[in-house]
């Protein structure tokens, strides 16, 4: 692990580190933040996801996560949003395909299958890898995560509740098979084949794994994606049929950016802190 910087942060460390993923066959980077606690004993992990052509930087430096993940312990994990730098042809023609949105999923199309691993890089790789590597426990994580991310924290929180026991989301992509962004990054990394756009698609997923976790997902009303790309009504839906606890907040006045997040985020770490803290 190359550590490219540590600075102190409400008496725990922020760091940026990189290293070689073989999930996707490239050098990651991805920010962690250690919390004081850490420094006494193993604690809970937290990964946060971030959206469409963010970095490990984006939610790092505008969420405002740090001073509440001190105040209760928890280990935050920010990864990168897709593999970097491999000259794919067609991986920089878009901000919403390629670089910068690899829909934590693994792709099965090429010239995206070799490296396109998100899914399996963030729940597997890099959960282990920070396991070796960090003062973690390895029996409490909690994910959650803004737009693209939300969507990566939902399904992989619904695919792994033995991993990740607490979900939360801010503005999630909810159901991407019925939205351009989705309908747009399934096609190009997984293909024509509707069936298996499901595994990747929260409306769908819940149907099937619903869990006991209360999933908390916050909203603004004036987000400018909410009407044709998010869906939380969809989802929610589907909840309701699944038996699936969610608690699902609307917010009047607030859009898409971090200036949102950033209001409501105490609320999040909180939420996971009261399930990741129990024991
Ligand atoms: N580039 C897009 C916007 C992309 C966007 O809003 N990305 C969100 C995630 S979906 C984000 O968090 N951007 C980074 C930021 O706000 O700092 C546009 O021009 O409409």
């Amino acid at each position: 692990m190359e550590i490219i910087s540590e600075q102190k942060c409400f008496g725990g460390v922020q760091g940026f580190y990189q290293h070689a993923s073989h999930s996707t066959g490239t050098n990651m980077r991805f920010a962690v933040f250690q919390p004081p606690q850490a420094k006494t004993g193993s604690v809970p992990l937290l990964f946060f996801l971030a959206g469409l052509t963010c970095t490990e930087e984006t939610a790092t430096i505008k969420a405002g996560m740090q001073q509440f993940a001190a105040k209760h312990g928890l280990m935050l994990v920010m990864p990168d949003t897709s593999p970097r730098g491999l000259d794919i042809s067609g991986e920089d023609d878009d901000w919403d395909f390629g670089t910068g949105a690899g829909f934590y999923l693994d792709a099965i199309r090429l010239p995206w299958a070799k490296n396109y691993n998100m899914g399996s890089y963030v729940s597997n790789e890099l959960r282990g890898f920070i396991l070796n590597n960090f003062n973690a426990r390895p029996d409490k994580a909690g994910i959650s995560g803004h737009s693209m991310g939300g969507h990566g924290a939902l399904t992989i929180g619904l695919k792994h509740p033995d991993i990740f026991q607490s979900v939360s989301a801010f503005a999630p992509i909810c159901a991407p098979i019925q939205c351009p962004w989705g309908q747009k990054a399934f096609t190009g990394y997984l293909g024509e084949d509707k069936s298996l756009w499901r595994e990747y698609d929260a409306t769908e997923l819940v149907r099937q794994h619903p869990t006991q976790n209360m999933i908390l997902i916050d909203q603004g009303n004036e987000d400018g994606f909410l009407e044709e790309q998010l869906h939380p009504h969809l989802f929610e839906t589907a909840c309701n049929a699944a038996g699936q606890p969610l608690n699902l907040r609307f917010h009047e006045g607030y859009d898409h950016s971090y200036y949102f997040i950033q209001s409501f985020i105490e609320d999040h770490i909180e939420h996971h802190a009261a399930i990741l803290n129990n024991d």
